[in-house]
């Protein structure tokens, strides 16, 4: 495969870039050829260690436009922002960008796609139209984010907040799940409108119909767990191994307290985790 993480010279095991305050993962992904890359859900507090290895690993400047249907950057099923279309695409030699997508409207930390738009000039951010946020680019169900070679394929897994998506390598070797699915866990149901019944069925739909062995990559883990796969989750994973009467139950339960930056994060990520958000 030559999608890679983080190391250009570090293909295999993938890496991931952790924020500890909220126990987030960040991951890059970019093509070795065409430089092209994408940050999933980078965090306000560690965007400048983000933009730094960017820079190091000197990608291409990925420009996602509004678009108005099919681009070489893009596919999506729906009209793209206003229908104007522009290309999504611009390479800049030795220019400093990826595009920061995010899985969801965090409740935990402010995202860092604000702060990487000042930090690297003309990244725009990317989050699912249904959260609600404000970002340059909304995504929904099916649609493609294309990098270089290589695609994410956003899959709607609401549940832990209506907007919720995760992101599939185009050849299903990995998805990144945000809060849907954690490892030996899953995203709470108790704020944000969430919804455990929608949460279980997300789950088994959207994530547990990959295949086997296709790698699970998170938005957090609070035990010191990094990657998982569909198998291991589909079998081991407590919570939804259950019934979907027994998975209510349990998250209807947990009982969990509130994240300690829930009262300004929201809030902040609706506006893209700026103050001055992008039109
Ligand atoms: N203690 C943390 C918050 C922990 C938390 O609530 N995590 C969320 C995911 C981020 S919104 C969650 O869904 N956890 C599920 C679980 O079972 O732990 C903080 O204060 O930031
Ligand atoms: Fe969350």
């Amino acid at each position: 495969m030559g999608a890679w993480f983080c190391a250009l010279t570090c293909p295999t095991p993938p890496s991931q870039m952790f924020e500890p305050k909220s126990c987030t993962y960040t991951y890059l992904l970019g093509d070795r050829e065409s430089r092209e890359a994408i940050l999933i859900d980078p965090v306000l507090e560690t965007a400048p260690r983000d933009a730094q290895l960017v820079k190091e690993l000197g990608l291409r400047l990925l420009y996602a436009g509004q678009c108005g249907g099919r681009t070489p950057g893009f596919e999506g099923r729906g009209g793209w922002g206003l229908g104007i279309l522009r290309p999504f695409c611009v390479f800049l030699d030795l220019a400093l960008l990826s595009l920061p997508v995010n899985t969801h409207c965090h409740a935990d930390h402010i995202t860092g796609s604000g702060v990487l738009r000042s930090l690297l000039p003309g990244c725009q951010s990317v989050i699912s139209r249904l959260s609600g946020a404000q970002a340059d680019l909304h995504i929904e169900d099916g649609d493609s984010i294309h990098f270089g070679r290589f695609a994410l394929e956003t899959r709607a897994s609401p549940g832990h907040t209506p907007g919720c998506v995760t992101f599939v390598l185009n050849d299903h070797s990995m998805a990144f799940t945000g809060d849907a699915l954690l490892i030996r866990g899953c995203g709470r149901t108790d704020f944000q409108q969430g919804c455990a019944k929608t949460l279980y069925h997300s789950v088994h739909e959207k994530i547990f119909t990959l295949p086997g062995d296709c790698l699970i990559y998170p938005a957090h883990d609070y035990h010191g767990l990094t990657v998982s796969t569909v198998e291991e989750e589909r079998t081991l994973n407590p919570r939804l191994t259950l019934s979907c009467e027994e998975f209510v139950k349990v998250m209807d339960n947990l009982n969990l307290p509130k994240p300690q930056q829930i009262d300004f994060a929201v809030p902040a990520n609706m506006r893209c985790g700026i103050q001055t958000p992008p039109s």
